[in-house]
C-alpha cells in the first residue's frame, strides 16, 4: 500500500479524494459463498482458484447437481487490484507468492544475485488477479503443433477454436468478423489506438515494415494490433470476476480461502482426498472427492503438490523420503518462460502516459467518476508478432508497447529485483515524473531453454526451487536480439520518428567492453543477458502428451498418468509455448477440461 501511495497520490489532496471515491465505487463488499471450513466430502475438489480453477468450478456447478469444493491459498482481491494501470503494484503484496528463481548463470545479470523475482497470484483469481491483462490466444500453428508434433489428440486449432469463442465476450472497435466469441464470461476490450499517437505510430511503423494490421487472435498469424485486454467498464476482468464470482452462493459450490493443500491422499492408485491446512488457524483437515480431484495450482503449484504427494522422479522422491505413488520423471521438468528485454525510448512530443499525468485531478476524476482515462487501461497499447526472417512464416518475435516512460523506481526496481545501477540505466527517466517516453518489451516467443522446478524438502511450507535456465540455448539469444533489432528499426521509421522518438542504449557495467551500438551483436547479447527479466509466462511443468511420450505428465484429456481420479488443468499442462501471453489459452484449456471432466463423470456412473 505504501508503494501505491507513492505512485499515485504522494501527499496530495487529489489522492485523498481518489481513495474516498475509489472505496465508494470499487469496494466489492463481503463475498457470499465463502466458507470457514469445508464439508468432509464432495463430488469434485478443485485446488487453486486461479485462472483455470475458476473456469472449471463455474462449469462444474452451473446447472448441475455436482457438489464442488474449490480451495484457494490466498484471500479476496483488494479493490485497488481492479484498477488496470496499477497491476505492477500488486506484486510483492499478500496477493503474490513472491517467488524468486535461483541464480541464473547466463541471464539476469542486472538483478540482485542474478535472481529473477517471479510473481504468481495468491488470491482468488490467481495470477489473473495480478496480471497485465493482455488477451492473446496464440497462433493457430501453436495448437496444430500440439496435436501433430506433441501427440495431443484433438488439440488442433479447429478443435480449440470453439472453446476460445465460448469463453470470451469481445468488444471490437471495428466490424465484428465472426471468428471471435461475443457472449462468453471473459470480457475483452480493444485499445483505441486513435487516441494514442505512440500506438498509432507503432502500428503504422509495423505496416511500413511489411506487417499486416489486424486481429492476432484467430485471424493473423503474423502482424500487429492494438492491444486487447481483459478490461470491462474500466476494471480488471479476472478469472474470478468472469467465472467464479457469478456462481458464488450456489448451494452446490463451497469456496475456502487462505487454505493450502499440502498433500494428496491415495487409496491404492486412486486419489481420494486432499490434506488441507487453514493458514490463519493451523487446522488440518482431509476432504474427500467422490469423483475427481482437479489440480489448478498453476505452473509452480501443481508440480509442487504432485511431488509432495509422491508423483514425480522416483530418485528425487526417495532422496526426500517421500513414498512413491507413481514414478513420472517429467514432473517439474521442461519449464518454459518468455524473457522480456525492456527497451526505453525517449519522446520529445507529449504523447505518453507519465506518472504526473496519472496523478492529475483530471485523470482521477475521469477514472473514479467516469471509469475512463489512463487508469482504465493497462498501459500496454499495441502488440506485434513477427517471424525471424522474411522467408519464414513462423511467429518468433514478440513486441509489446508499454506507453509509459516515467516508471516508478520504488515499484519497478523492486518487483523485478533490479540492482540500482542496472535499473537506472535501463529506465533513465524513472526519477522524472513528467518525462515523456515509452518502453517496448522485446521477446522471443518460442524460447528453447528449458528449466525445472524441484523440491529440496518434503515440508509443504518450503517453496520449491525454480530454475528457468534463461538464455542457455543459442537460439534464444539470437531470437531475442532479432526482436530487439526489430523494435529499434520500428522506432527509426517515419511514423514514430516524427514524434521525436530516440532509443536509449543502456550503459551496463557488465557490458562496458562492447561498443554501445545496435550494430554490435556482443553488446546486444550482453544487454539481453543483463537487462532481460521474466516475461511472467511460465508453463509446461506437467506437460500433456501422447501415451508413448516420456516427457508427458498428463494425457490428452489432462488425466495424470499412472493414477486415477486426478487431473491437472492450468498452464503447467501446455506441451509448448503459445505465441503470446497465455492467460486466454489457459481459459480455453479449462473450458475444454470441464467438458472432459463431465463426460468422464457420466461414463463412470
Ligand atoms: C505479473 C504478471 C503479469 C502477467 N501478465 C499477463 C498478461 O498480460 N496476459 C496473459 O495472458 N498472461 C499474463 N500473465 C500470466 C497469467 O496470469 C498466468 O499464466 C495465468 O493466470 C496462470 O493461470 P493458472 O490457472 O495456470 O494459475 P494461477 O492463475 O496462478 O492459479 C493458481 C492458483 O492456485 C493457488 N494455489 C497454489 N498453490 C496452492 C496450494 N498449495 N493450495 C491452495 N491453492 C494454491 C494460487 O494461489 C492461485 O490462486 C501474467 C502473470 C503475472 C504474474
Amino acid at each position: 500500500m505504501i508503494q501505491i501511495s507513492s505512485l499515485l497520490w504522494k501527499g496530495s489532496l487529489v489522492g485523498l479524494l481518489a481513495v474516498i471515491l475509489g472505496a465508494f465505487f470499487l469496494w466489492p463488499g463481503s463475498t457470499p459463498g465463502i466458507k470457514e471450513f469445508p464439508q468432509a466430502e464432495y463430488d469434485f475438489v478443485i485446488i487453486g482458484a486461479g485462472t483455470a480453477g475458476s473456469v472449471v468450478a463455474r462449469r462444474l456447478v452451473e446447472g448441475t447437481n455436482n457438489s464442488v469444493l474449490i480451495i484457494e491459498a490466498g484471500g479476496e482481491p483488494s479493490w485497488i487490484s481492479s484498477i488496470p494501470l496499477l497491476s505492477p503494484s500488486l506484486q510483492m503484496t499478500s496477493a503474490d507468492w513472491g517467488y524468486k528463481t535461483v541464480t541464473q548463470a547466463r541471464a539476469m545479470w542486472g538483478l540482485n544475485d542474478q535472481q529473477a523475482a517471479w510473481p504468481r497470484g495468491k488470491v482468488l483469481g490467481g495470477s489473473s488477479s495480478i496480471y497485465y491483462l493482455i488477451h492473446t490466444w496464440g497462433a493457430k500453428q501453436d495448437f496444430n503443433d500440439w496435436e501433430k508434433k506433441k501427440g495431443c489428440t484433438d488439440w488442433s486449432f479447429q478443435n480449440v477454436l470453439p472453446f476460445f469463442q465460448k469463453s470470451e465476450a469481445f468488444t471490437s472497435r471495428k466490424k465484428q468478423t465472426g471468428h471471435r466469441g461475443y457472449k462468453g464470461p471473459l470480457h475483452v476490450s480493444e485499445f483505441d489506438a486513435s487516441q494514442s499517437p505512440v500506438a498509432k505510430g507503432f502500428l503504422e511503423s509495423a505496416r511500413d515494415a511489411g506487417l499486416d494490421i489486424g486481429d492476432l487472435n484467430g485471424e493473423l498469424e503474423l502482424g500487429a494490433m492494438p492491444c486487447q485486454s481483459n478490461i470491462h467498464q474500466g476494471k480488471r476482468w479476472t478469472g474470478f470476476q468472469a467465472y467464479l464470482k457469478p456462481v458464488l452462493g450456489l448451494p452446490n459450490l463451497d469456496v475456502v480461502i487462505e487454505t493450502v493443500a499440502t498433500r494428496l491422499i491415495f487409496e491404492g492408485k486412486r486419489a481420494t482426498a486432499v490434506e488441507i491446512l487453514k493458514i490463519p488457524t493451523g487446522d488440518v483437515q482431509h476432504v474427500r472427492a467422490r469423483k475427481e480431484i482437479i489440480l489448478s495450482l498453476g505452473t509452480v503449484g501443481s508440480p509442487h503438490l504432485l511431488l509432495l504427494s509422491g508423483i514425480g522422479p522416483q530418485k528425487d522422491l526417495e532422496s526426500l523420503k517421500i513414498p512413491v505413488v507413481a514414478s513420472i520423471p517429467a514432473v517439474g521438468q521442461g519449464l518454459l518462460d518468455q524473457l522480456n528485454v525492456p527497451m526505453y525510448f525517449h519522446l520529445s512530443r507529449p504523447a505518453s502516459i507519465t506518472t504526473s499525468k496519472v496523478r492529475s485531478l483530471g485523470q482521477m476524476w475521469n477514472y473514479f467518476v467516469k471509469g475512463k482515462g489512463v487508469l482504465a487501461e493497462s498501459g500496454i497499447e499495441a502488440l506485434l508478432r513477427a517471424p525471424m526472417s522474411q522467408s519464414s512464416l513462423d511467429p518468433a518475435l514478440f513486441l509489446m508497447l508499454f506507453n509509459m516512460g516515467s516508471v516508478n523506481a520504488d515499484i519497478f526496481a523492486k518487483i523485478a529485483n533490479f540492482k540500482d545501477d542496472a535499473f537506472r540505466t535501463s529506465f533513465p527517466d524513472s526519477h522524472n515524473d513528467s518525462k515523456e517516453g515509452f518502453i517496448i518489451l522485446a521477446s522471443c516467443l518460442h524460447a528453447r531453454s528449458r528449466g525445472e522446478i524441484y523440491l529440496t524438502s518434503s515440508d509443504p511450507s518450503v517453496a520449491p526451487v525454480i530454475d528457468p535456465h534463461y538464455l542457455e540455448e543459442d537460439y534464444d539469444v539470437k531470437c531475442t536480439i532479432q526482436a530487439m533489432k526489430l523494435a529499434a528499426r520500428l522506432a527509426k521509421s517515419e511514423p514514430l520518428r516524427r514524434l521525436g522518438v530516440k532509443l536509449h542504449l543502456p550503459d551496463y557495467s557488465e557490458c562496458s567492453q562492447y561498443n554501445q551500438t545496435m550494430r554490435d551483436p556482443r553488446y546486444l547479447e550482453c544487454w539481453a543477458r543483463t537487462g532481460g527479466i521474466t516475461g511472467y509466462h511460465p508453463m509446461s511443468t506437467c506437460r500433456m502428451g501422447s501415451d508413448d511420450n516420456p516427457d508427458s505428465v498428463v494425457d490428452s484429456k489432462l488425466r495424470v498418468r499412472g493414477v486415477k481420479g486426478l487431473r491437472i488443468v492450468d498452464g503447467s499442462v501446455f506441451p509448448s509455448q503459445t505465441s503470446g501471453p497465455p492467460n486466454a489459452a489457459i481459459v480455453m484449456v479449462a473450458e475444454r477440461a470441464a467438458e472432459f471432466i463431465m463426460e468422464d463423470a457420466v461414463s463412470d456412473t
